[in-house]
């Protein structure tokens, strides 16, 4: 890890923007604790014109910690970010990523349409990976309250049929309380 300009790299991919409102809400939590947030997409065939840039191998390399973002798509990550984990080979052989704290975050359109399981499956590639994977614990009163998005696997938003659900407090909340967490993890761990 490098103590030079440390900051969380906040990856995302999104296609109707609900992944995106919640990156730019853990962005918030991160900055919060005094620590700069990248927010950056991974490419395909449909976001030449994505709201925030490619994350670049040395942004991968170089970032104190990393919050990944990914639609529910069948109960599992969509399939750039997927691709874009199967580009680390190299990052992965020379353990460019251990002991790096990470979390994750997902939307899906129905409650019980897999966010779960989608954040569990997206924690697979980080721990092979050698990163230190971070929730959200229940001193989050907001996870006690939540009827909609937010898990102790890590934040989530409930999107609807349509994509066109806000963001619940609660949602926003959670968001908030783990890209603080994940701040606060990482400043500790460069000290
Ligand atoms: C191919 C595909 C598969 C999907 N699978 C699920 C699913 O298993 N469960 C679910 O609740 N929503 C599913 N969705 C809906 C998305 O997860 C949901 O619309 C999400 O909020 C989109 O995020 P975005 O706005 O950031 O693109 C799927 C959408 C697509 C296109």
């Amino acid at each position: 890890m490098t103590n030079s300009s440390p900051f969380v790299l906040v990856l995302y991919y999104s296609r109707h923007g609900s992944v995106l409102n919640l990156a730019k809400q853990i962005a918030k939590g991160i900055e919060s604790q005094g620590v700069e947030a990248k927010i950056r997409t991974v490419s395909d065939d449909h976001n030449e014109d994505a709201d925030y840039p490619y994350v670049t191998e040395q942004e991968l390399v170089s970032c104190s910690a990393i919050a990944l973002g990914s639609p529910c798509r069948f109960g599992t990550m969509a399939a750039p970010l997927k691709a874009f984990w199967e580009s680390t080979s190299i990052n992965w052989l020379n353990g460019d990523l251990i002991d790096k704290p990470a979390c994750v975050f997902t939307s899906s359109s129905s409650l019980h349409g897999g966010n779960e399981a989608t954040l569990l499956s997206m924690s697979l590639p980080l721990l092979h990976h050698g990163m230190l994977l971070m929730g959200v614990p229940y001193s989050e009163p907001e996870l006690h309250n939540t009827t909609s998005g937010g898990t102790p696997y890590g934040a989530s938003h409930v999107s609807g049929l349509n994509s066109n659900n806000e963001l619940t407090k609660s949602e926003i909340t959670i968001c908030k309380t783990l890209g603080q967490r994940l701040a606060i993890t990482a400043k500790k761990l460069s000290q």
